[in-house]
């Protein structure tokens, strides 16, 4: 069996460096209908060799070729369903994240409590329970307002800067407390930074955002969840119960997930603020179906990190177990948010994992060629997408102008109205202000790779 994966990885290595033609191999047909569509679509169809095709499809035809674990592979080899290679890098890093695991459960505790103080007060007046109640009186609708603008602006700066692996620029919790229904420096900055440069008409003053968030769209995502939030208390209000886009089950988020580990506990603190703000019924979580770029989520480690969220002892020995106490008790929350309601759990989270995501293709061919998936993300009210790669798809990986609108690098892809968190780890960037890769340039010679840089673009 190890013989078997060895000999496998041998083969597809000789192939590559034989430039071998690529396609008809892989073990999931999914992948090898993506790597046709790339071969026909090449400008010379003959060259679909390894070196021939574009660099995204073979860069990703690899872990879907090698996969041994994908679903035909693991039927002739039943001991390898299930098994994940990567399974000790991962509880490496998760290992490593404790401290910065905690920061962030120690912000997302204090923006709840500035999200439930003035909705409390409402409840009590208005005699409502439950936990996603909307505030429907007028004494705090406004503070309420700010609140969940500034528990979603937040969410999606952790959710943004979870996509970067050493999280260096993860701000800190300090002073939110006492500004607790105002909106961070951190964030204001953004915010004004991205202002700034995006109505800079002249190229040669446009300045690089200090929040290193080269596109912040955050402001205007708000406007769109502010919608959601607005459509579902009244929704609440006239039926008593959430009601989304005309599916009947209320309004609905889906988060495409990137790495597992801190960015994936990251991802969670965003879909929980989401729905503590109001804004969401129920939020789907897109994970891979099989081993994926080493790290990316499967459904065991969702699994695994919540159990490890829940222990009481920290993993990795270095941070107290006092301060992993906020991280227990968002834990809690988000068990019950996986448990359906029939065992007691509230049903508001949902995992899926289509085959579509571990194949070559750009997000511009998803109604072509995985149509269910395409018409499933339509009813949703908003996809986030995260991560590099899945920006990389969304953008057809492609040598777009820096300036050219992200709706036009989208070739079409808009299934629901969405949005991009990314660090940029590779060379395709659009919607930037005219002027800014060059103030980049002479400040980062590698900005375009380096992590150190994030994007929050929308297409709404
Ligand atoms: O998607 P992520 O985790 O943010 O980044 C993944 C990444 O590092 O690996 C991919 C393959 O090399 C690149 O697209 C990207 O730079």
């Amino acid at each position: 069996m190890i013989q078997d994966v060895e000999a496998e990885t041998a083969r597809l290595v000789g192939a590559a460096a034989a430039n071998d033609g690529l396609g008809g191999e892989a073990l999931l047909d999914a992948a090898n209908a993506a790597v046709e569509l790339a071969a026909a679509r090449q400008p010379a169809p003959a060259s679909r060799t390894w070196l021939g095709l574009p660099w995204l499809t073979v860069e990703c035809y690899i872990p879907c070729n090698s996969s041994v674990f994908a679903p035909p592979s693991a039927q002739r080899h039943p001991s390898l369903a299930g098994l994940d290679p990567f399974r000790r890098q991962k509880d490496a890093a998760w290992g490593k994240s404790a401290g910065a695991a905690a920061d962030m459960a120690a912000e997302v505790q204090m923006l709840l409590r500035a999200l439930h103080s003035p909705a409390d007060h409402v409840r009590a007046a208005d005699g409502q329970q439950g936990p996603h109640q909307q505030p429907t009186g007028g004494i705090d609708a406004a503070s309420a307002t700010a609140a969940a603008r500034l528990a979603v602006l937040a969410g999606l700066r952790i959710a943004l800067w979870g996509n970067k692996a050493d999280l260096s620029l993860l701000a800190g919790a300090a002073g939110l407390e006492e500004h607790h229904l105002a909106a961070p420096p951190e964030v204001a900055a953004a915010v004004g930074a991205s202002t700034a440069a995006a109505d800079a008409a002249d190229a040669s003053t446009v300045a690089v955002p200090a929040s290193h968030i080269i596109v912040d769209e955050g402001e205007a995502v708000w406007e769109a969840m502010a919608s959601l939030r607005a459509r579902r208390a009244a929704s609440v209000g006239d039926r008593g119960d959430g009601d989304g886009n005309g599916d009947g089950d209320g309004v609905r988020v889906d988060i495409v997930l990137d790495n597992s580990g801190l960015e994936l506990f990251a991802d969670l603190c965003l879909a929980d603020l989401l729905l503590e703000a109001g804004v969401a019924d129920r939020v789907v979580l897109h994970g891979k179906a099989i081993p994926w770029f080493v790290s990316d989520t499967l459904r065991g480690d969702l699994e695994g990190l919540l159990g490890s969220c829940e222990a009481s002892q920290p993993p990795g020995g270095q941070v107290p177990a006092a301060a992993w106490e906020p991280v227990r008790a968002l834990a809690a929350r988000w068990r019950r948010h996986l448990a359906p309601t029939s065992a007691g759990g509230t049903g508001a989270w949902s995992w899926a994992a289509h085959s579509f995501w571990t194949t070559p293709a750009p997000f511009a061919w998803m109604s072509e060629l995985a149509p269910e998936l395409y018409n499933d993300l339509s009813g949703s009210d908003l996809v986030i997408f995260k991560g590099d790669l899945n920006y990389r798809k969304l953008t057809h990986d492609c040598r777009w102008p820096h300036t050219t609108p992200f709706v036009e690098s989208l070739q079409g892809f808009r299934p629901a109205p969405l949005v991009a968190l990314r660090t940029l780890k590779a060379d395709v960037a659009v919607g930037l202000a005219p002027g800014l890769d060059s103030a980049l340039d002479a400040a980062d010679a590698d900005w375009l790779v380096d992590g150190k840089w994030g994007m929050v673009q929308a297409a709404l």
